[in-house]
């Protein structure tokens, strides 16, 4: 049997546009994602299709607990916020203050302010930290500096419970990652996450190759 050819890059795009018609941003969203461009900060939160994507993981994990490395303006922390059950908790891992306090300021805006703790300061710190508290999570978003995306890995397979499910962000980094004449820090980096992600026997797991690359994993109990 032939396989159907892969669409073009156009036809991606248009896809995408096809189901973000179907799902459009609520105006909280939207909102957030303007504030977001005029404050100048980098126009890097998740994709719409992903936040809503995550909201629904983190509802069907039935996890009361969820961890974000990287805030920015609080887009994603109000999409995992929105999939946990009353009594749930986020905790934001943030390098960056005043992206910190947008977050907060956006999260409280959605309702979710009494939700959600801010560890402000290089994540790879603030998870020994929270290693060191004896903390475990029940899902996991990786979303800041990919240079250190392998060890946030490593980092949420030691905090995680048994079955949580680990979301990474960005794996083909706008064509990089595929890209031989790449090889910087962030795109080696990306690209063994992306063989830990795919071979490592402690995970179940598979990447989404919509907007720029999803990875879904479990970690088995
Ligand atoms: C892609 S943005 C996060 C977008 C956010 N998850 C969303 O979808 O709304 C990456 C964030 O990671 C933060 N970041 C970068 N390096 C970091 C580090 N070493 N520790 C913690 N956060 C870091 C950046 O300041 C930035 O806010």
């Amino acid at each position: 049997m032939t396989q159907p050819s892969s669409p073009s890059p156009e036809e991606f795009a248009a896809q995408e546009r096809y189901s973000e018609e179907r799902y459009p941003e609520d105006g909280l969203l939207r909102s957030v994602r303007q504030a977001i461009a005029e404050a100048g900060m980098p126009e890097v939160s998740v994709a719409p299709g992903y936040g809503r994507l995550l909201t629904m993981l983190v509802r069907l994990s039935g996890t009361r607990q969820a961890l974000e490395i990287g805030a920015l303006g609080g887009y994603s922390g109000i999409c995992l916020a929105r999939g946990l059950p009353a009594g749930g908790r986020l905790t934001s891992l943030e390098l960056k203050p005043e992206y910190a306090a947008m977050a907060r300021t956006h999260l409280e805006a959605a309702g979710f302010g009494a939700a959600v703790d801010y560890r402000i300061g290089p994540a790879l710190e603030s998870l020994k930290q929270l290693e060191a508290e004896g903390r475990r999570f029940g899902f996991f978003f990786i979303d800041a500096d990919k240079e250190n995306y392998p060890d946030y890995l490593e980092a949420a397979i030691r905090l995680a419970e048994p079955g949580a499910v680990i979301a990474g962000d960005n794996l083909f980094l706008r064509g990089r990652t595929l890209n031989p004449a790449k090889n910087g820090p962030a795109v080696q980096a990306m690209r063994r996450f992306n063989e830990t992600i795919a071979g490592d026997p402690r995970l179940e797991s598979t990447i989404l190759p919509a907007y720029d690359g999803l990875a879904l994993a479990i970690v088995r109990g």
